[in-house]
């Protein structure tokens, strides 16, 4: 198995706390990691414990005593806060020796000439450990806490700003960014997709780290390589090869799905798998003693290998996994004949196993028998996530589980719910680059200019009091298209404009055009991903409607929130977590909720809901303004949604790991 060629290197990171005061390059910063590690090691440092003052930026608690072992790392600050533009400070460095093939084979002093990612020690840099025992102390002052920190790896389909096709980017591309600035050292594995357009440029930050892996897949040996970019604190790596680089996006085109989706993403966990091991981030490797967080069934191979191709060979014994769920609607089902592709053992076929139920088979011939990538993950996963509290329990029920809940119910244990949070500087009406106007809480006056700007934008007529109905969102069966659509020639009765974006099922699209034409003063059909348009929709608007039949979390209601725009949803999943029925009675009057969740999902309790925004709307201002109120000062940050995930964390390591 390829795996045990490779050489590994160091398990663990350790590294000082931040000095404040000193401006260091991002190579130096590394360096001084490097250091600290060597001598807390040469001086046989046992489990690491960072200590942090309460006003560090942090804040983190409940993580009393030591942690076990040396399943935890501590994270270099300084990596963080030295931001992006370090020019690496001169002098020597202790550069990776490399042989013929691009592996590390030793380290050495040399000249700063090489890319900063491979640099490891500065001479100028090199400090005593007492002097950043010392730090820790002075920076204990107020008042000292413990932290626990991980060497986490996300592995994921798509991740913003790099690439997005929905919410999975969004989160994958915030999340990690939130965990590491909590000091823990933070890698996202994805491919680095190449369609022949400007999005290609998203890479140009990303370097060759010049290391490739072999992956034994499908039936011969594929050789996978690496690009990186450290951004925000976070290693970002990109998986190379061929099958990433096509028109479409990173899941099909205009055509469809690509039929060779399985090859794709099984080559992504096998490379996933192996970055912690052989890619010398920084100077040295993550190493086995990793948090793995895998996102939905593309992703969903990494446990399997874990417990299938590593643990036999005493590699990853001691690492952790967490199934993240966004989305149970795909995943990731092939013909049984397609295990064999996979990479794993025979005897693990059972992890995989899937039988479709008999009405769902296409012939009297057909046995139903697949392999359920998802379902391996279920099974081999030690924690498993969904992105709202209420949607973990949902999919544990026959309606929500997508033929899972009974495997799902049976890791009821292991299974919990943590809603998304937002990125609250790319959505933020106070900064927002794309919009016409700025507004904040305390003074909404922005907005109407927003909405001003969009209806001349999409060629409506301009009028600010007329109530502006929104949808933004991809064009599926999961987001209630189809009720939208049968209500149009109802809604458009009423004195209201309607603006939706979104592109996806062609069906959809087709309708979007043609109402777009049947009812000219009054709907506009945006067809397309265009996240400009997206920010000024929900800047403009003064109502978000989301008839989801079922959602995970939904980020498009939470931004709407924080741009004071009044969300009407199908009270569902992550929808009805987040938005809390209005009630003008609450308060001793003076009114609660932040928006309007209907149910049950038909166009009739859809369309009383709406009815009831917009009367709200054009009657009771009063009551208007504290809806959008207090759906702006709602907190849905990463940084408290990170504090959940740490909990999560500890959970995963307190447990054994799955082995099989
Ligand atoms: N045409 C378009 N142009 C520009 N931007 C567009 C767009 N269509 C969608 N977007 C953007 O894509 C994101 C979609 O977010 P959702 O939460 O609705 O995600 P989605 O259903 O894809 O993902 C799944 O994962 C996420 C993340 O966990 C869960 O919140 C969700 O419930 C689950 O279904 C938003 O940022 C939205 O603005």
């Amino acid at each position: 198995m390829e795996t045990l060629h490779l050489a590994r290197g160091i398990p663990l990171r350790t590294a000082s706390a931040a000095r404040a005061g000193v401006a260091a390059s991002r190579a130096a910063g590394r360096a001084r990691s490097a250091v600290s590690f060597w001598r807390r090691r040469s001086a046989g440092a046992g489990p690491v414990v960072l200590r942090r003052s309460a006003g560090g930026g942090g804040g983190f608690g409940g993580f009393g005593g030591s942690p076990p072992k040396d399943e935890f790392a501590v994270e270099d600050e300084e990596r963080e806060s030295e931001g992006e533009g370090g020019s690496g400070g001169g002098g020597l460095v202790l550069g990776a020796e490399r042989d013929a093939s691009g592996a590390v084979v030793g380290f050495s002093l040399a000249p700063q000439t090489r890319p900063d990612y491979l640099e490891v020690a500065g001479a100028e840099e090199e400090k005593g450990t007492d002097e950043i025992k010392e730090t820790e102390e002075t920076e204990g002052e107020e008042e000292a806490q413990t932290k626990l920190s991980y060497n986490i790896v996300f592995v994921t389909a798509e991740a913003a700003p790099y690439s997005k096709t929905g919410g999975l980017g969004d989160v994958c591309g915030s999340l990690p960014i939130a965990l590491a600035a909590r000091g823990h050292r933070v890698m996202v594995v994805s491919a680095r997709y190449q369609n022949g357009t400007v999005a290609d440029e998203r890479y140009a930050g990303a370097v060759d780290l010049g290391h490739c892996v072999k992956v034994h897949c499908f039936g011969g040996v594929q050789e996978v390589s690496f690009f990186h970019e450290y951004r925000k604190g976070v290693d970002w790596v990109f998986v190379d090869h061929p099958s990433y680089q096509r028109p479409g996006n990173p899941y099909g085109d205009s055509f469809g799905a690509f039929g060779d989706n399985q090859f794709r993403f099984t080559l992504l966990c096998h490379a996933a798998c192996e970055a912690p091991l052989v890619l010398p981030l920084g100077g040295f490797t993550y190493g086995e003693n990793c948090l793995f967080l895998v996102n939905d069934w593309h992703a969903g191979l990494v446990p399997v290998l874990l417990g299938a191709k590593y643990r036999p060979f005493g590699v990853y014994k001691d690492a952790r996994s967490v199934l993240v769920i966004h989305n149970l609607a795909h995943q990731g089902v092939e013909a049984a004949v397609t295990y064999k592709n996979l990479g794993l053992p025979p005897q693990w076929y059972k992890a995989l196993e899937w039988v479709f139920p008999t009405w769902a088979r296409t012939h009297a011939l057909d046995t139903g028998e697949a392999v359920n990538v998802l379902k391996g993950a279920i099974v081999t996963a030690d924690r498993i996530l969904t992105v709202s509290k209420g949607y973990s329990w949902e999919i544990t029920t026959a309606e929500g589980g997508y033929g899972l809940n009974e495997l799902l119910s049976s890791r009821k244990f292991v299974l919990s719910g943590i809603t998304n949070g937002i990125d609250i500087t790319e959505w933020d009406p106070s900064t927002d680059e794309y919009l016409a106007s700025h507004y904040c809480v305390s003074d909404l006056s922005g907005k109407v200019q927003c909405k001003i700007a969009l209806q001349k934008e999409l060629g409506l007529p301009i009028l600010p009091d007329c109530p502006l109905i929104g949808f933004i969102g991809r064009l599926d069966y999961q987001k209630g298209i189809d009720l939208i659509s049968s209500a149009m020639p109802e809604l458009m009765e009423d004195d209201i404009q309607f603006v939706m974006l979104g592109s996806g099922d062609p069906r959809f699209e087709e309708w979007m055009r043609a109402a777009e034409s049947t009812y000219k003063e009054k709907f506009r059909g945006w067809v397309g991903f265009n996240v400009p348009i997206s920010h000024k929709i929900t800047a403009g608007c003064d109502i978000l409607l989301m008839p989801s039949r079922f959602e995970p979390c939904g980020l498009n209601q939470l931004y709407a929130m924080r741009y004071g725009t009044v969300p009407v949803v199908h009270a569902t999943g992550g929808l009805r977590d987040t938005v809390d029925n209005f009630n003008p009675y609450a308060n001793e009057g003076s009114g609660g909720g932040t928006g309007w969740t209907f149910s049950p999902l038909t166009k009739e309790s859809m369309l009383a809901a709406l009815r009831v925004a917009i009367r709200t709307y054009k009657e009771h201002k009063t009551s208007w303004v504290g809806l959008m109120k207090r759906g702006m000062a709602k907190d849905y940050t990463w940084e408290n949604a990170a504090m959940q995930y740490e909990e999560v964390f500890k959970w995963a390591f307190t447990d054994p790991p799955y082995v099989g």
